[in-house]
């Protein structure tokens, strides 16, 4: 049973009214997210208000860090971090199916410099030293937040339900943002692909891609391409929204093909508190009646996915440093892939 339908391309919704002060006005942007995280799971989204100079220095900034010889950059290597934060090189994280991609990435996290870190993907980041660097992805990341949140009131209104009702979930939510370098892939005996088939693991995310290269499946298993589109960032659906929404909306597989031209993505992953119990809101209705979807703690379900993906924690798993948590998924367990 697919959820998705056979869509040959990305919707496009312009977002301008979220932001007005009439609930009308939101509800009809409300609707078009609906039907377009119901049938598809992916969008585009137009009329975001991100200024474009955060984004070109954002960009700037990425370019010039990743052009750093690979001491410098392993210098700050997310195994070096507490709290998951830092430069993954090539073949570092591997995905559903061992396969190595073609990328290398450095992950921020929310900067929690004052508490005192309690969980592992919460805590301060690891920064290089490289000026501008932490000033530009900051602001970059501020302004994504901000817009996630406006996001999830729209996706909520969507579902029918209070446009506040996810608000309790989010104060302090381990959001991460990836900064992620394709570099050009002109080897003919090469195959790798940029990153491979998955479904993201949070409530949704926003991506600003650099180039074209990803792919979303459709419900006829068809590999549909999702060019550039000016202006706009990617929305998609992930693990987490799927479970709340009750099925109603759906994580969407996706993947990077080999690309021939050097790329850069910028997802941010917008997820839930660590410790909020992920499971349908009670008064969302099941899309499909024997569709039922386990509970699992939003943190320990983002922090298993990623000891089972990256080597660093797989070597520490292995030496006895740190142990699964209690509600963990293996890989792969929701999309496409609870079909099978
Ligand atoms: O590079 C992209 O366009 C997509 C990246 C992605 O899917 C991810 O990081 O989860
Ligand atoms: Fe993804």
């Amino acid at each position: 049973m697919s959820s998705h339908t056979a869509f040959k391309e990305l919707p496009i919704v312009n977002i301008s009214k979220l932001f007005s002060s009439d609930l009308e006005d939101r509800k009809e942007v409300a609707k078009e997210l609906g039907k377009a995280a119901r049938e598809v799971g992916f969008l585009y989204i137009t009329g975001h208000g991100i200024d474009k100079e955060k984004i070109a220095k954002l960009k700037d900034t990425t370019k010039k860090y990743f052009a750093q010889d690979y001491d410098t950059k392993m210098e700050n290597y997310i195994g070096k971090s507490t709290n998951h934060s830092g430069y993954v090189p090539e073949g570092e994280e591997m995905f559903y199916g061992g396969k190595k991609d073609k990328k290398e990435a450095y992950d921020v996290n929310y900067d929690y410099t004052e508490s005192k870190q309690i969980y592992p993907l919460l805590g301060p980041n690891q920064w290089p030293v490289m000026e501008g660097f932490k000033e530009n992805v900051k602001e970059y990341y501020d302004s994504a937040m901000e817009l996630g949140k406006v996001l999830l009131k729209g996706f909520a209104l969507a579902l029918d339900i209070d446009e506040n009702s996810f608000d309790k979930f989010i104060t302090t939510p381990p959001n991460q943002l990836r900064l992620i370098h394709y570099p050009a892939n002109l080897d003919e005996t090469n195959t790798q692909k940029g990153i491979g088939e998955h479904t993201d693991y949070e409530c949704f995310t926003i991506l600003l891609p650099t180039a074209p290269g990803l792919e979303v499946l459709n419900g006829n298993k068809e590999w549909i391409d999702a060019p550039l589109v000016e202006d706009a960032f990617v929305i998609n659906i992930g693990d987490m929204l799927e479970v709340l929404s009750n099925g109603n909306f759906v994580a969407t597989s996706h993947r990077v093909r080999k690309v021939k031209e050097e790329r850069y993505a910028f997802p941010l992953f917008f997820t839930c508190d660590y410790e909020t119990v992920i499971k349908p809101l009670d008064s969302i209705k099941p899309r499909f009646k024997d569709k039922k979807y386990d509970e699992v703690i939003c943190g320990e379900h983002l922090y298993a996915q990623t000891i089972h993906t990256f080597t660093y924690l797989k070597n520490r798993l292995k030496n006895n440093e740190i142990s699964l948590p209690e509600s963990s998924k293996e890989i792969a367990s929701y999309g496409k892939f609870k079909d099978m």
